[in-house]
């Protein structure tokens, strides 16, 4: 078992305790809670799996018996399986401020993030006339994100190989410093992993953009969490995952965005039979659809994707907005850290996500010595966050089930654990 606190912590145990009941009471979004499969471990790991929605176990039932076990083929058109990736692209598009027909779901986000950005170093490519012949200068450098979640390092080198471009890893404070004339491409996060720091998305994508290159983001941990408005910013090429913020479930697919005005260059790497004009033609010759459809490979992953249709469906239910949520989870995050600092003892961790609001993501990082142990022994006793090396605890907040009484609990066990 572990220790109590000590007199002092406890008193403080009882005011935040009673503030969070009250803010708990005052939330419009607390409702939404019942909509999700929950118990009673403080769940604070939706930053890396977001929880079941309870009513998506019924509609894969559907789909698994009714749409393939009865329908079968039929389905690819009756139920609506071909055009799933667009349609549901457009579910996902409100969420990250994009108009529809931008956005298609499939594969993983590994896999998008090479589709973007070979895609964006041929586009600047082809700007310059293919390597300086138009007189422009020649493109033949990506920018990488140096803290990025290393999957879009290891294929931004390849990508950088595969286009005979230079790759430099740069932070992304770095990044309007390090672009230049030969800059083809910069791939960036939107929030960091480890840390949670929310980058500066409209500021980067214009110093990408005066320097004629071209902005690739990764929405993983910002999508469905806070505001990300890429038509508005002008962003040219997203990706994301949709199993964090979104709750689609284990492996649920990616999605890629292309801007509407870019779509007819976006020339794929991976031009599979799915973005095909005429996919049925059964051409040797490749031809691109035009849309986001371009942005498509091979069959999609139906279950799935269905299972993450049926996810997005809580967003449709009253008083949720992405401004509503990310109130929240400003309220969430500044309540975490108010109650770390009340009940951890002075100097046991340090919080390495920032406190200013516009440089925060939805989650929490402290930096602690022996980190793995210590989240060890939280997950034992309820409470669930993550252990990312080499010493940081991670705690992610998902307004649409996290609750303040969830945050104070969560601060109080670690205080504890911490002994
Ligand atoms: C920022 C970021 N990018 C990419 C990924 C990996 O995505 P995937 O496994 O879908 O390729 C993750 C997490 O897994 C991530 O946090
Ligand atoms: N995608 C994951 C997986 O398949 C297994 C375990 C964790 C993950 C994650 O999503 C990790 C996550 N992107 C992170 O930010 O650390």
């Amino acid at each position: 078992m572990s220790e109590p606190l000590d007199p002092a912590g406890e008193a403080a145990a009882v005011d935040l305790a009673g503030e969070a009941r009250r803010l708990d009471a005052a939330d419009a979004l607390a409702p939404l809670r019942e909509r999700f499969v929950l118990d009673d471990v403080t769940y604070l790991d939706g930053n890396s799996l977001g929880a079941l929605p309870a009513h998506v176990p019924a509609r894969v039932d559907d789909v698994v018996r009714r749409q393939w076990g009865e329908l079968r083929i039929r389905s690819w058109e009756e139920s609506g399986w071909w055009t799933a990736p667009e349609r549901i692209g457009d579910r996902i598009a409100p969420l990250v401020g994009a108009a529809a027909g931008q956005i298609v779901v499939g594969d993983s986000t590994s896999v998008n993030v090479f589709k973007a950005l070979v895609a964006a170093v041929r586009m600047a490519r082809e700007d310059v006339g293919d390597g300086g012949e138009g007189g422009g200068a020649v493109r033949d450098e990506i920018l990488v994100d140096a803290t990025t979640f290393p999957t879009d390092g290891y294929i931004a080198e390849s990508a950088a190989r595969m286009t005979g471009c230079a790759l430099r890893a740069v932070t992304p404070a770095e990044v309007p410093g390090a672009l230049g004339d030969r800059t083809a491409a910069v791939l960036l996060n939107h929030v960091d992993y480890r840390t949670g720091r929310l980058h500066d998305l409209p500021g980067l994508t214009r110093a990408v953009h005066a320097c004629g290159a071209y902005a690739v983001w990764d929405l993983c941990h910002s999508a469905g969490a806070l505001p990300v408005g890429l038509d508005e910013h002008g962003v040219d090429l997203a990706v994301g995952c949709t199993y964090k913020y979104l709750n689609g479930g284990p492996g649920s697919p990616a999605y890629l965005y292309v801007r509407r005005d870019l779509q007819p260059r976006f020339d794929s790497p991976l031009p599979g039979w799915n973005s095909h004009a005429e996919p049925f033609g059964m051409r040797s010759a490749y031809a691109p659809a035009s849309g986001a459809v371009r942005g498509r490979v091979g069959t999609p992953d139906i279950l799935s994707l269905l299972a993450l249709e049926a996810a997005l469906d809580v967003w449709d239910a009253d008083g949720v907005s992405v401004a509503a949520v990310r109130a929240k989870s400003l309220a969430l995050t500044d309540f975490f850290l108010r109650c770390v600092g009340a009940y951890v003892p002075a100097g046991r961790v340090e919080s390495v996500t920032p406190a200013a609001h516009d440089e925060r993501g939805s989650q929490v990082a402290l930096r602690c010595d022996d980190a793995g142990e210590v989240m060890k022994r939280l997950v034992e006793s309820g409470v669930v966050g993550d252990f990312r090396a080499p010493d940081v605890l991670r705690f992610g907040f998902t307004p649409l089930y996290v609750g303040f009484a969830d945050v104070e609990r969560a601060a109080r066990v670690l205080a504890r654990t911490l002994g």
